[in-house]
């Protein structure tokens, strides 16, 4: 991770969270600690500099570790996890809150998720760990991240739509938590778009969760971390687990690749691109509620391939599909990735074509999608695909009109197929220690 992006959350708060957990008189554990010196000499000469990280005590003076290992900031003006450098690893979870909530409930659920999430993104146990609380009771941290590092975990919170109001069976609207009145107008329950073929039970959510990580086991312990301080007050609706990043927002690294084998993230907004973050990504002051300044909308799509047709179709009909090269990922008339495209070069509905920004005055997303496969669909082909997800400064003015065009016009919809959908408004970052997800929504 490079300095520059690191800044972007990090606050002179950021370490203190230990201190705040210490003060409160329980000293906070770290998952890293666990492996202790001897197991720390161990790794070092095994595996040399990238192993440090994975080694370091949490409450030590050593010095930083390798940019590439190093910790995100849970703290900062912005949430993790949006702009700061993907990782390899994606769990995502929706939930619903259950009927037997209440304002008061949810709140101190909030409160406690972000305890947790800042002490899991800082490698740390959850409140007195795996192993260390009382004999009698149910360990508070569920165990099977020990003596990993954080690895890069970010943890991202969104609300959905129906958080603020819900349809009752009766079709009536409810306003549950008496929110209805503090609903950014751009949070908007997303159009039916050509060829949509939804999956409720894979849409939606009251909330969600965004757990990335370069470690899968450190990903979907965060998750399931949550869910289970989360137990009475929230199930989850659905959950997606991901691989492959399929973007990039760290502008020098290599463009992971997709599963139809193109390089996918390459034209993207960069993390360290403030101007550009601050043009798209992030709410800007009076544009919506005050609760949402700093913060940005993300759309999460499940969108199925068709990966045993497209892989009986020609490399040409493949590089036509998008107007860009498979191997090096130029556009159609250039040599080079990077190089400037030249629109008029490519298919008039080559996918790059119709979703730059010059086809869409402007409009620019940042799209932080994973790949995914969930086994086979029962008819002998992979259940694979991209879990898109993208971050925007209002949903009707970027996801909303370049879906409509694609979905009218894109060569990739012979190969694909969008099957989940939902959409939440993800508020600035957690400042301080002390503060917690959603505080200026509910406060
Ligand atoms: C509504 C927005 C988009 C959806 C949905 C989407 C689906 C999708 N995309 C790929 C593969 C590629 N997309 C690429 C570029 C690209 N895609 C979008 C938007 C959506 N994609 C944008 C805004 C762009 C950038 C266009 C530009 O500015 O040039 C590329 C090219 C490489 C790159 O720039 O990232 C690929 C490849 C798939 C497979 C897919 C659905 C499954
Ligand atoms: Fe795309």
């Amino acid at each position: 991770m490079d300095a520059e992006n690191q800044q972007q959350n990090a606050t002179p708060a950021a370490t203190a969270d230990a201190t705040e957990e210490a003060s409160a008189g329980r000293a906070p554990v770290s998952r890293r600690a666990v492996i202790g010196w001897a197991g720390a000499g161990v790794a070092l000469g095994a595996a040399g500099v990238g192993s440090v990280a994975a080694a370091t005590r949490q409450d030590d003076d050593t010095p930083a570790a390798p940019a590439a290992t190093a910790d995100i900031p849970f703290f900062g003006d912005h949430q993790s996890g949006i702009a700061t450098p993907v990782q390899d690893r994606l769990h995502f979870a929706a939930f619903d809150i259950s009927s037997s909530a209440t304002r008061d409930s949810l709140v101190r659920m909030l409160k406690e998720w972000t305890k947790a999430a800042a002490a899991m993104t800082g490698g740390r146990e959850v409140g007195s760990g795996a192993a260390s609380g009382l004999p009698e009771a149910p360990p508070d941290d569920t165990g099977e991240a020990l003596g990993l590092p954080a690895s890069r975990l970010t943890l991202t919170i969104g609300f959905g739509p129906s958080l603020f109001e819900k349809s009752a069976p009766d079709g009536q609207m409810v306003d549950r938590f008496g929110l209805k009145a503090r609903r950014p107008e751009a949070l908007i329950d997303l159009p039916k778009f050509k060829g949509d073929n939804l999956d409720p039970q894979r849409s939606g959510g009251d909330l969600c969760v965004q757990a990335c990580a370069d470690d899968p086991q450190v990903a979907v312990h965060a998750i399931r971390n949550l869910a289970r301080i989360g137990m009475g007050t929230v199930n989850i609706r659905w959950s997606q687990l991901g691989f492959g990043k399929t973007s990039s927002t760290t502008p020098d690294a290599q463009t992971p690749r997709n599963m139809m084998g193109f390089k996918d993230g390459t034209h993207n907004i960069a993390g360290t691109d403030t101007a550009k973050l601050a043009e798209h990504v992030w709410a800007a002051p009076g544009e919506g509620p005050d609760w949402m300044t700093g913060g940005s909308y993300l759309v999460a799509r499940r969108i199925r391939m068709h990966i045993e047709t497209w892989d009986r179709t020609s490399l040409k009909e493949q590089e036509d599909v998008f107007g860009r090269t498979k191997g090096e990922g130029a556009a159609y008339g250039r040599t080079k990735e990077h190089d400037a495209p030249d629109l008029k070069a490519m298919p008039d509905d080559a996918h790059v074509r119709l979703a730059h920004p010059e086809t869409n005055d402007g409009l620019m997303i940042l799209r932080r999608g994973f790949s995914f496969t969930d086994g086979t669909d029962g008819l002998g082909r992979l259940d694979a695909g991209l879990f898109f997800l993208a971050y925007q400064r209002d949903t009707r003015k970027a996801f909303v009109p370049l879906q409509q065009r694609l979905a009218a016009s894109d060569a990739l919809n012979e190969y694909i197929q969008h099957v989940g959908s939902a959409h939440f408004a993800c508020p600035a970052g957690v400042r301080k220690p002390g503060e917690w997800w959603g505080q200026a929504l509910f406060g």
